[in-house]
């Protein structure tokens, strides 16, 4: 088999997707169809063109930050929203995305509240379960650019989701402009949702911040995101970097996003190799799929070509991804499928 056809049907698990950054270019052509069938006002097509970003795109981190309110304003009514997810998780489903934790930021909007927000893509997820052979879970995120009080209402909102909804809502998160905010003004909200039996999970190291990389190491978050500048050679420390091979948390990694957003000059000098070769557990995804024009099979084929991994070791990838989720009732039936996987097209290699 081709590697790009083992990637595409390798049974792959996503582990980190912003709902509002992984909308397709034909997903937002929808959303903008349902705004003008609806007579809802659209004031996003000035910016429209410009949202995806190519290869060779001068945009930097910040800069890639304006395009998330282009998707906001097509997500703001709960069809929307609806059509949205459900676009969405088709999508993951057709790339051979057989488990997908999909995170999003609540939001009130003038057509609902957060809390209608949720309800939406709860209800989204537990119907595509019954079309789709992909189970898909929720992760509620937190925006560090936003104030602590805010916070503060999400985690509230998401121990009260995960109290009604305990086998879709499975976790939060820290995101948002990294440059922006304070880690340890979030710590109080994020360990009421722990305590509460969320599962956290940080975007952590996306630029060089050697203090905030080891505050959050020690809180011990279930994953982190990204992980960019934690290894000395690319902004980290020592100590950053001692402190993730001690801990072994798992990564999400995220190539072509890293690379399009500048954080990585060139998928050649990624992380990936630094972790790869110090056995930190890691998990190949996609961050915003629909602002970099990616997919979870072609991370997987990049990631393939990249560091010379054969299909063995791609497949490893995979099952391996299988051990950090947050769902761990699901986590065997997963592993079986992607083992049955390998063992039907991996076995001679
Ligand atoms: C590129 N790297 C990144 N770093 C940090 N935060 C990011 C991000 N990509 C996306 N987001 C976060 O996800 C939101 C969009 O999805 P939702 O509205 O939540 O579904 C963005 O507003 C940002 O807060």
């Amino acid at each position: 088999m081709d590697l790009k056809t083992f990637c595409r049907d390798l049974p792959k698990i996503e582990l980190h997707a912003h709902l509002n950054g992984s909308l397709s270019r034909s997903t937002m052509l929808h959303l903008k169809r349902f705004y003008a069938d609806s007579g809802l006002e659209d004031n996003t097509n000035a910016f429209f063109d410009e949202f995806q970003i190519g290869a060779g795109d001068c945009r930097n981190l910040s800069d890639c930050f304006q395009v998330f309110s282009i998707a906001h304003a097509l997500t703001s009514t709960p069809e929307a929203l609806a059509m949205a997810t459900t676009l969405t998780l088709q999508e993951f489903h057709s790339d051979g995305c057989c488990y997908i934790e999909l995170r999003s930021t609540p939001r009130n909007t003038q057509y609902m509240t957060k809390e209608q927000y949720v309800d939406t893509i709860v209800h989204c997820m537990q119907k595509s379960s019954i079309h789709l052979s992909m189970l898909s879970r929720l992760i509620i995120s937190i925006n560090r650019s936003y104030p602590v009080s805010e916070a503060e209402a999400i985690a509230d909102l998401a121990i009260e989701s995960y109290k009604k909804y305990p086998d879709v809502v499975v976790g939060m998160e820290l995101s948002g402009e990294p440059t922006v905010g304070k880690f340890q003004d979030f710590v109080p909200a994020l360990t009421r949702a722990r305590n509460a039996g969320l599962k956290i999970t940080l975007h952590c190291g996306e630029v060089c911040n050697p203090e905030e990389i080891l505050e959050m190491i020690k809180f011990k978050p279930g994953r982190i995101g990204h992980g960019t500048c934690i290894h000395p050679k690319l902004g980290g420390t020592d100590d950053t970097w001692s402190a993730l091979c001690t801990s072994k948390i798992p990564v999400e990694v995220c190539l072509t996003s890293n690379v399009n957003t500048k954080s990585t000059p060139d998928y050649e000098s990624h992380h990936f190799k630094y972790l790869y070769e110090a056995g930190i557990p890691m998990i190949i995804c996609t961050d915003d799929k629909g602002v970099f024009t990616t997919s979870l099979s072609q991370e997987y084929r990049i990631c393939a070509e990249t560091f010379s991994l054969n299909q063995v070791k791609v497949a490893r990838l995979a099952l391996e991804a299988c051990q950090y989720i947050f769902a761990e009732d699901v986590q065997k039936t997963l592993k079986n499928k992607v083992q049955d996987f390998i063992n039907k097209y991996c076995l001679s290699q």
